[in-house]
C-alpha cells in the first residue's frame, strides 16, 4: 500500500516528539518533514538522544514541510495553529491540532479561557473534536481535527457510558486528577523544577483551568443537557501519565455490576478503552507509554456515588496517540496502526 507523507510543526515540542517517535514506527506512513522555529537545520537526534541511528530527520522551514506532507500535525502553544490551519487547508491538505485551538465550539468559551478570540473563523465550521471513540463518523471525513486535551480525554472515555445513558442523579461532578509534570511542555519554569516538584504533591489552578469548558463540552454533549463540573488538576512528581478520579451520584436502584455491563458493552469494540475487572482499580503505571485508557468502577452504596479511575499516558492517549488514531480514521487505516504499544509490566 502507497504511504501517505505526514508533517510535525512543533516537533521539537514534547507532544511533538513523541509523534515524531510513535510514527517513525506506522506502517502507513512516511515523514514528508519535521519544523520548529528554533533548531531549522539541526537534527532530531541533537535534540532528543533516543533518535540517535533511528530517524535521520532535520528540522525545516514550515512551508517546505507543509509542501511535502498530505496531513500535518500541529503541536504548539495555543493561539499559534489557526495560521498553519488556514495555510493547510487553502492547500487542501489535512490538519490535526494537538493543541487547544480547535476544540471549543464556542468562541465565547475560547475568549473566556484563553483571552483570544478566533481569527479563522471558518476554519472552526470545518474542525470536528477528536475524541476518537466517540466522533469517529465525524472524524472519518473531517479535513481539520481539534484533538481533545489530556484531562478531558481521560474523564470524557469515563464518563460516556453513564450520562449517555442518563444514569446520573444530578449533573454536577467532581473531578479529581492528577498529571505527571510532561504535561507543562518542554519549556523550562520554576513549577516544574525538579526540587519544586520532587517529592512534593499539590493541586494547581484550583477550580479554573482551562480544561473545564472543554469537559463540561463534552459531558453536556454527551447527557444532552448541561453537565457542570468541578474540576481540581494536580502535578505529580512523575514524568507520564494522568490519572483523574470522578465522582458521579447515581440513582440508588442502580448496581456496580450493571454498571460495569453497561461500560464493557460501550467499548467492547474499542480496544484502547480497558475497562477493569470489578475489583481493580487503574493505575498510571499499565499505561504509560501506551494509547491505553483504562477505567476502573466503584461503587459507595453509602452515598450512591459512582467513582470512576481514568489512567491515560498525557503524551500518548492525551496527546500524539489520540491524534495517529484520529489520522488513522480519516484515511481509513486500522485504528491502532503504529499504536501497538504494549504498556511496561512494572
Ligand atoms: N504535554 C502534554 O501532555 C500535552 C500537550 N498538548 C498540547 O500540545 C501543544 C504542545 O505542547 P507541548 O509539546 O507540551 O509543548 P512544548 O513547550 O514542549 O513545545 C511547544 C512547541 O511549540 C513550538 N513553538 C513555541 N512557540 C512557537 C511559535 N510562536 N511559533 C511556532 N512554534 C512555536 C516550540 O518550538 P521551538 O523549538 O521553535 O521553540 C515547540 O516545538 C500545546 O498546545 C499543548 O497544550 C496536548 C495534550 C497533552
Ligand atoms: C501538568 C500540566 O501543566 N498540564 C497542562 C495540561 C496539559 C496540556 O498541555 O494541555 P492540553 O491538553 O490543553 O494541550 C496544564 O495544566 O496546562
Amino acid at each position: 500500500m502507497e504511504k501517505i507523507k505526514v508533517g510535525v510543526i512543533g516537533a521539537s515540542g514534547y507532544a511533538g516528539a513523541e509523534l515524531v517517535r510513535l510514527l517513525l514506527s506506522h506502517p502507513n506512513v512516511e515523514i514528508g518533514g519535521i519544523y520548529s522555529r528554533s533548531y531549522t537545520g539541526k537534527p532530531i537526534s541533537d535534540l532528543y538522544p533516543g533518535f540517535q541511528n533511528v530517524s535521520y530527520l532535520v528540522f525545516d522551514d514550515e512551508d517546505s514541510v507543509i509542501h511535502n506532507s498530505d496531513v500535518i500535525f500541529a503541536s504548539l502553544p495555543h493561539g499559534i495553529s489557526e495560521k498553519y490551519a488556514k495555510k493547510c487547508f487553502d492547500a487542501n491538505k489535512k490538519f490535526i491540532d494537538v493543541g487547544a485551538d480547535f476544540r471549543l465550539y464556542d468562541e465565547e468559551d475560547y475568549k473566556e479561557w484563553y483571552n483570544l478570540p478566533y481569527n479563522e473563523k471558518e476554519l472552526h465550521k470545518e474542525s470536528v473534536y477528536g475524541l476518537s471513540e466517540i466522533y469517529k463518523d465525524k472524524i472519518k471525513d473531517a479535513s481539520i481535527i481539534g484533538n481533545p486535551g489530556c484531562y478531558p480525554t481521560s474523564v470524557a472515555l469515563a464518563m460516556y457510558p453513564i450520562l449517555a445513558n442518563t444514569l446520573q442523579s444530578d449533573d454536577h461532578i467532581i473531578i479529581d486528577a492528577k498529571s505527571g509534570v510532561t504535561g507543562a511542555g518542554k519549556e523550562l519554569s520554576e513549577g516544574t523544577h525538579f526540587p519544586t516538584i520532587n517529592e512534593g504533591f499539590h493541586p494547581y489552578k484550583v477550580a479554573q483551568h482551562r480544561h473545564t469548558p472543554e469537559i463540561e463540552q463534552s459531558l453536556s454533549d454527551f447527557a444532552k443537557k448541561d453537565i457542570t463540573v468541578t474540576f481540581v488538576p494536580h502535578l505529580l512528581p512523575v514524568n507520564r501519565g494522568i490519572i483523574s478520579t470522578i465522582y458521579c451520584k447515581v440513582n440508588p436502584e442502580i448496581t456496580l455490576e450493571a454498571i460495569h455491563k453497561l461500560y464493557c458493552d460501550t467499548y467492547i469494540d474499542h480496544k484502547f478503552v480497558r475497562v477493569l475487572p470489578l475489583e481493580k482499580v487503574s493505575d498510571l503505571k499499565y499505561v504509560t507509554y501506551s494509547n491505553y485508557c483504562d477505567i476502573s468502577l466503584h461503587l459507595d452504596k453509602r452515598t450512591n456515588t459512582l467513582i470512576v479511575v481514568s489512567a491515560i499516558d498525557n503524551m500518548v492517549k492525551g496527546a500524539a496517540g489520540q491524534a495517529i488514531q484520529n489520522m488513522n480514521i480519516m484515511y481509513g487505516f486500522e485504528e491502532d496502526a503504529g499504536l501497538n504499544y504494549i504498556p511496561p509490566s512494572f
